[in-house]
């Protein structure tokens, strides 16, 4: 039997349903979620992504501020509005979009968002905050692959789970939200020798690579839940994933598609932790 489809595209909807409500009541009350988005530079993916983001706020009902820069701006000068930014009570989360361009050191950029306004919960306070079980903002990535495992109903106590691609953004944190979840998580690498053998004990596979349809059905375990973080775009304009979709759907149990797999979610969670953001400071009040 052909896997069952993850639409990241249907679960996001709903999600953010309820995100509009929630923004809605907040409103009510004098407190509209605000959310800063920076995008420096013309990089075409970026004005996609940070496009949509925009989007998703306001038709939740948020406050957004899109702020674009040139390409040559200078780093000083990008500090200087994450900082303007830190201090502006309207605003419960600040976005920088990346890549940053080459001239910018994107840590130093990451580290200077105030930590409880880094709704990408890429700071370093987060990341540990992350590491130790008490997360303040989960990175949005990963946060929305753990809705979608929700919705396939598999019990992760003891799983072996997977995940190909050790990034910050995405593979580490990930692998650590499984983990918190009681899987017997293998975070594998450029260098990991026999790929194959890890994919195949894995009950749930989560590929995070950037390389199109590396992951293929003769890799995976029968039955498997197989999430696809990768959006590449090939010579012909199309989008695929990490996985090759058709050998996969074959072989896997649940399998996310790309497009309308992990991208929708990834916003969901940018708004989900913009919510969170405000609540929180509510709470502290
Ligand atoms: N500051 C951040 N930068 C980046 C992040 C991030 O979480 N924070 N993640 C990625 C890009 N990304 C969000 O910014 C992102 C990528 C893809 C999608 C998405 O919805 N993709 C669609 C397809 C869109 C298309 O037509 O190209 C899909 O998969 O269906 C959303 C967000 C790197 N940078």
């Amino acid at each position: 039997m052909p896997a069952q489809l993850i639409s990241g595209t249907e679960l996001a909807a709903s999600i953010r349903e309820q995100i509009a409500r929630r923004a809605a009541e907040l409103t009510e009350l004098g407190h509209q979620p605000g959310l800063a988005v920076v995008l420096v530079g013309e990089d075409p993916a970026s004005q996609v992504y940070v496009r949509n983001k925009v989007a998703a706020c306001e038709k939740a009902g948020f406050k957004s501020i899109m702020h674009r820069l040139p390409a040559n701006t200078t780093q000083t000068e990008l500090l200087a509005l994450v900082n303007t930014l830190n201090h502006d009570d309207t605003i419960h989360g600040i976005l920088v979009q990346l890549p940053l361009p080459s001239h910018m050191d994107s840590h130093s950029v990451i580290e200077a968002i105030a930590a409880h306004k880094d709704v990408d919960g890429f700071h370093v306070s987060n990341a540990g905050l992350l590491m130790t079980g008490k997360p303040l903002f989960r990175p949005c990535t990963p946060y929305g692959v753990m809705k979608m495992l929700e919705l396939t109903g598999i019990n992760l106590r003891g799983a072996e789970a997977v995940v190909i691609g050790a990034s910050n953004i995405v593979g580490k944190p990930q692998a650590m939200l499984l983990l918190q979840q009681g899987a017997t998580v293998t975070l594998c690498n450029s260098k990991t020798k026999d790929l194959k053998a890890h994919c195949q004990r894995a009950d749930v596979l989560v590929v995070a690579v950037g390389r199109p349809n590396m992951v293929t059905g003769d890799m995976i375990k029968p039955g498997a839940v197989v999430i696809d973080v990768g959006i590449n775009r090939l010579p012909n304009g199309q989008l695929c994933g990490d996985v090759d979709f058709e050998s996969a759907k074959a072989v896997a149990g649940w399998i996310t598609p790309v497009p309308g797999g992990v991208g929708p979610m990834t916003i969901t969670m940018l708004l989900q932790n913009t919510i969170e953001a405000v609540e929180r400071r509510l709470s502290q009040h």
